[in-house]
């Protein structure tokens, strides 16, 4: 009886299904695009939940899927690789039950779609999972984005990135103490460490010892860094903390790391508050502060408010955040920053072991300067090599592919080279991120990993030190998004890599280790088959890395 009712009620679903996918499609034919049917939306959280389980099985079977094996997928863009356009043309739909999803693989609509920012609007409710303790930048509505954008951006000026740069030599100068002359256990983890203590000294402007995986055992002597710990746990943890109410966690019968989460969680958060009343407190005094983003935060908040609320923890409202949006937004910036820093000098680590002659290109740049903190902003800017392997890493390995925006209640006029089209109001909208990167149209063996690409050679002032950078054609290029609501993290990204590179490369190289008879040629393929082997679970990144074994020497 009960297997009956589940039964007819996956008949009545898939009936559901099948006709609500032919209704959203009779609608989209309007747009007069190639059109793609998909029986299963990628937002339907069960799907989401199993695909990942289900397509390894699936593939076993030997049957041909077809458009479902490819878009059904999550992160199906990175294996896709602009195929869909090359076959569909510059813009075509996925039509599921429940959405139409456009792809544009056209500079011009897409630079329409990052300008046209009330037409084509950011999905906020995409985003609400990332409220964890308030309201932030990306779930801000497009009337609200304009205020917290303001306060968000005025703490990324140079000032800060000069303590980026100093404080990222200084993690990799002891992050080099652990790997010099050795294997380097856990790419990954290192990586993800360093940036978080790059992250954390902004924040809070604490400067943390550098832990790495290869000496696991130095964290119980270290000093008290009770901020940096709760932020890693709550990171490490955030889909849990993003997706369960937190009174789940602390449950009687919830298991330990639930509890241990739900700790951090609230100890992170009090940290906050309490650097929130003391930059408060300062702010009252005439002080300073301590020069962090927070300081920043709080000065931007209604300044009658912000003195008069000593004891900064309601929610009031105020001109600039209110205190749950500073909260709120700390967090963003946390997450923002964080792996998608990481992810992308573990990706170009691995691509620089595979590509030792990249390696010594760099180091060429290097050898008449010296990166160290406080020369920031002399050494920086001439560092062109250094930026071109983390351009060319995104450009093949852009941790955010998908930059989903959505239609207002109006219908919107896109023109696609020759052709105006009425892109229907509702519907989603996806700059094609990936298939524009890679379009040989734009970008000559456009699949190689190349850095050297990046630098201008008819130049003839340009010699190495003093080298300039290639400006790719507008909208070919753009994994920190682009137009007003591209990534206000870009420069402190790029200053924290290329101080990382600047400091590895100078005397150090990265080299796989070699199992018994294994060529290099046969190293090469395998490193490649690992950064080309990777899972999208809220951003892009290599599935196995340590299936590659690396070791750092000292050169
Ligand atoms: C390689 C590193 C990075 C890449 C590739 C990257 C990429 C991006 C992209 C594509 C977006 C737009 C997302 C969307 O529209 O859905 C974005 C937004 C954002 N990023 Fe980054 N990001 C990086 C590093 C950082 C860093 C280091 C920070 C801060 C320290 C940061 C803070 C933010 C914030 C706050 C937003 C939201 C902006 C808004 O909604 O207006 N990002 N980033």
């Amino acid at each position: 009886m009960i297997l009956h009712l589940i039964g007819l009620l996956g008949l009545a679903y898939l009936v559901w299904s099948l006709v609500s996918m032919e209704l959203n499609y009779r609608r989209a034919s309007t747009m007069g695009i190639p059109l793609v049917r998909l029986p299963v939306d990628g937002q339907n959280v069960l799907w989401a939940s199993i695909e990942g389980h289900l397509w390894p099985l699936l593939d076993r079977l030997s049957i041909d899927w077809g458009t479902f094996g490819i878009y059904s997928r999550r992160g199906w863009s990175f294996k896709d690789n602009g195929d869909s356009h090359r076959r569909y043309g510059p813009i075509w739909a996925l039509v599921t039950p429940v959405g139409i999803y456009v792809q544009v693989a056209d500079p011009g609509a897409i630079n329409e779609v990052f300008q046209r920012r009330t037409d084509f609007i950011r999905p906020v409710e995409m985003y609400k999972v990332l409220e964890v303790y308030g309201p932030c930048i990306s779930t801000a509505t497009w009337a609200e984005w304009p205020r917290h954008r303001k306060v968000l951006a005025t703490p990324f000026n140079e000032k800060i990135m000069s303590f980026v740069w100093d404080e990222s030599v200084e993690q990799t100068r002891q992050l080099l103490e652990a790997w010099a002359d050795d294997q380097i256990l856990s790419v990954a983890k290192d990586t993800r460490n360093l940036s978080l203590n790059v992250l954390a000294a902004t924040g809070f402007r604490k400067s943390y010892r550098f832990h790495s995986a290869n000496h696991p055992h130095d964290k119980e002597t270290n000093e008290s860094s009770g901020y940096r710990d709760a932020l890693q746990t709550v990171l490490d943890n955030c889909i849990l903390l993003m997706v369960a109410p937190r009174r789940f966690l602390t449950l009687s019968f919830a298991p330990p790391s639930w509890k241990n989460l739900a700790k951090a969680a609230d100890k992170f958060k009090q940290y906050m508050v309490d650097m929130l009343d003391e930059e408060t407190k300062a702010l009252k005094h005439g002080k300073t502060g301590s020069g962090s983003i927070m300081t920043s935060f709080v000065r931007a908040m209604d300044q009658a408010e912000a003195v008069s609320g000593e004891n900064a923890t309601s929610g009031s409202m105020s001109k600039g955040l209110t205190v749950d949006e500073i909260l709120g937004n700390i967090f963003a910036i946390n997450f923002a920053g964080h792996d998608t820093t990481a992810n992308t000098l573990s990706f170009a680590i691995y691509l620089l072991a595979a590509h030792p002659e990249v390696q010594d290109w760099v180091s060429e740049e290097l050898q008449s300067v010296a990166v160290a903190p406080g020369n920031y902003k002399d050494i920086f800017p001439r560092l062109s090599r250094c930026k071109a392997v983390l351009l060319e890493t995104l450009r093949l390995f852009p941790p955010i592919p998908s930059l989903p925006k959505w239609t207002s209640d109006q219908p919107q006029l896109l023109k696609v080279g020759e052709r105006t089209i009425t892109i229907l109001p509702d519907i989603g909208i996806y700059p094609s991120l990936l298939a524009m990167q890679v379009d040989p149209q734009y970008w000559e063996d456009s699949f190689v990993w190349q850095p050297s690409r990046w630098i201008q050679t008819s130049s003839n002032m340009s010699t190495v030190g003093n080298e300039q950078l290639v400006t790719p054609l507008p909208n070919t290029y753009f994994p920190w998004s682009d137009g007003p609501q591209n990534c206000p993290g870009a420069k402190f990204s790029q200053v924290e890599f290329v101080a990382v590179m600047g400091m590895l490369l100078k005397n150090h190289r990265i080299h796989p280790i070699a199992a018994p008879g294994e060529t290099q040629e046969q190293l090469r393929n395998k490193i490649w088959d690992a950064v080309r082997d990777v899972d999208m679970v809220l951003l892009l990144r290599m599935k196995d890395s340590h299936r590659v074994q690396l070791r750092c020497d000292r050169v």
